[in-house]
């Protein structure tokens, strides 16, 4: 599913009215049938009363057309402008000189003066995807007492005072339990606190359709089964081929754990088995060998020499290496520890490994700094940071990186042609080549030690099995994110563990 920005939304209008012929006032029509259908399903066959809310572009052009549309299938409807309406022009003016026709109630707003207690429901129809900056009297004290009201409120769109490209929310902004947005998501929709404020969501098809955004180079998607399937061509459920063996499914490298920190790469380890690959060698400074022996007896353990301390600061990284020769991807990163000249030591794998690697946790923090100055990679490099690494990695303050997560990814991934994964609610993957896609499973349950670790090596596991970087990214933060809502269906968030996200693999 397409994820667009305002300014594709005008270009993708623009390009069904001017090149393709569907009129404007026609896709409006679309549009309002649409949201007029989802307030009446609202409304479950009882007839209601409306407060409808509308600005005075087209957002509010939609509006007056769902009241129409409401009023003709029974509803109550009365419509408040928060302009006076013989301001307005194009579509928005026709549909007002409707309204006044068919004698459908209109009034301009002023302030602190509407019965809000007579209403059962609020349309926000008063701004949309032309909002410029934070709303303006007196739309702001319009969405105050609409808040306010406590009413259901569906928006149109988007809720009124949200910026529908970066998802942060305005002072005031609609807090809506429902959302219908036109023809395409929009990227405010998807991203927090944006997605807080627009309830539940759907898109409404007006007519403008998927494959324009396609020709006109819209590169950002909603993760769904159906993006995994038809657009990156993964599909985890397919059947395994009869005639196969344990080769034929990957050989994944794990360095993680160190001494007090050894669960990170059990549950690394452990969720790339579940994820599929034939093998794991986890390799570990050599002390801890006799501590992990028997834990884990699907994994094969590796010990690396290590002086007798148990930390990877004393192994030297030309022994990693050489064990990752040979092997079909190696996850670095979990539990590994900060140690002095830890970058220099990354540097030799970075360079020296020639298969795809996925870095997570201390991994990152190492590479803080320095990326700008190393090589690009031949093989795939993927990159898991959570917001505070991410910030690390860019030199910037975390609010900057979660301002606009979508942008932070993508410039990272095309400066560094790496595939980026920032993790948090709605984990967004950008490609090296420019496109992101956002993930829509997971829940806060998942804020939990560990779920990091799972997903590096679920992401390690698909890179072994010979997905590319894109598809093992989105398909690992997907599933991991699914099985995450599993877990918490039967755990409950507030239980949920790492190891409960492996079980429900
Ligand atoms: N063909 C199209 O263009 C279609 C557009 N549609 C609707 O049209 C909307 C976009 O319409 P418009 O581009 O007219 O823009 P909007 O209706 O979103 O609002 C723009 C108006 O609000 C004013 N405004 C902007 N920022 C403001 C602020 N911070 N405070 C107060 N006022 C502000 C502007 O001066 C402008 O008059 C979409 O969200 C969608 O609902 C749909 O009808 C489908 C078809
Ligand atoms: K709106």
């Amino acid at each position: 599913m397409h994820v667009v920005t305002s300014r594709e939304m005008r270009e993708l209008d623009r390009y069904t009215i001017e090149t393709i012929g569907i009129p404007s006032i026609v896709l409006m029509e679309n549009a309002a049938q649409a949201v007029a259908k989802e307030a009446h399903a609202h409304a479950q066959g009882q007839l209601k009363n409306w407060l409808i809310l509308a600005g005075k572009g087209n957002n509010g052009g939609d509006a007056a057309a769902v009241a129409r549309h409401l009023s003709e299938w029974g509803h109550h409807v009365h419509v408040v402008y928060a302009e006076s309406p013989q301001f307005l022009t194009g579509d928005a003016a026709i549909q007002r000189d409707i309204l006044q026709k068919l004698g459908i109630s209109v009034t301009k707003y002023q302030p602190n003066t509407l019965d809000w207690r007579s209403y059962d429901g609020v349309i926000d129809g008063l701004l949309g995807t032309g909002t410029k900056g934070a709303p303006k009297e007196p739309y702001a004290s319009l969405i105050n007492e609409a808040n306010a009201s406590g009413l259901p409120i569906l928006s149109i769109d988007i809720p009124s005072g949200l910026d529908a490209d970066t998802g942060a929310v305005g002072d005031p902004c609609i807090r809506a339990v429902r959302t219908v947005t036109i023809a395409f998501m929009k990227r405010g929709l998807v991203q927090y606190p944006g997605t807080g404020a627009a309830g539940e969501t759907t898109v409404a098809a007006i007519g403008i359709r998927p494959e324009f955004a396609d020709r006109l180079g819209v590169r950002t998607f909603l993760i769904t089964e159906g993006t995994l399937k038809e657009r990156l061509g993964v599909d985890p459920t397919l059947p395994r081929n009869k005639d196969t063996h344990k080769g034929t499914y990957g050989h994944l490298l794990v360095a993680a754990g160190s001494r007090r920190m050894t669960g990170a790469g059990l549950l690394c380890s452990k969720a790339a088995l579940r994820t599929g690959c034939g093998l794991v060698t986890w390799a570990v400074p050599d002390s801890l060998m006799g501590p992990l022996t028997g834990h884990l007896p699907e994994v094969m353990l590796s010990g690396l020499p290590d002086a007798g301390t148990g930390q990877w600061g004393s192994v030297v990284p030309e022994a990693l290496l050489s064990l990752a020769d040979g092997k079909d991807a190696v996850a670095v990163g979990p539990g590994l520890g900060q140690f002095e000249k830890g970058a220099q030591w990354l540097q030799t794998l970075w360079e020296g490994a020639e298969c795809p690697l996925v870095l997570d946790a201390d991994a990152l923090n190492m590479l803080a700094g320095v990326i700008n100055r190393w090589p690009v990679r031949k093989a795939p490099t993927v990159l898991t940071p959570h917001p505070g690494e991410m910030a690390r990695l860019l030199n910037v303050p975390v609010r900057e990186v979660q301002a606009n997560r979508i942008e932070a990814a993508r410039q990272f991934a095309e400066a560094h042609q790496v595939t980026l994964v920032l993790k948090g609610a709605q984990t967004v993957i950008a490609t090296p080549e420019g496109a992101a896609y956002i993930n829509t499973t997971g829940n806060p349950g998942m804020a939990t030690g560990g779920a990091g670790d799972v997903l590096t090596g679920m992401i390690g596991s698909l890179l072994a099995q010979g997905y590319n970087a894109t598809q093992a990214a989105c398909a690992g933060v997907y599933l991991h994110g699914q099985a995450g809502d599993q877990a918490a269906s039967r755990r409950g968030m507030n239980a949920l563990i790492a190891s409960d996200i492996i079980d429900a693999l």
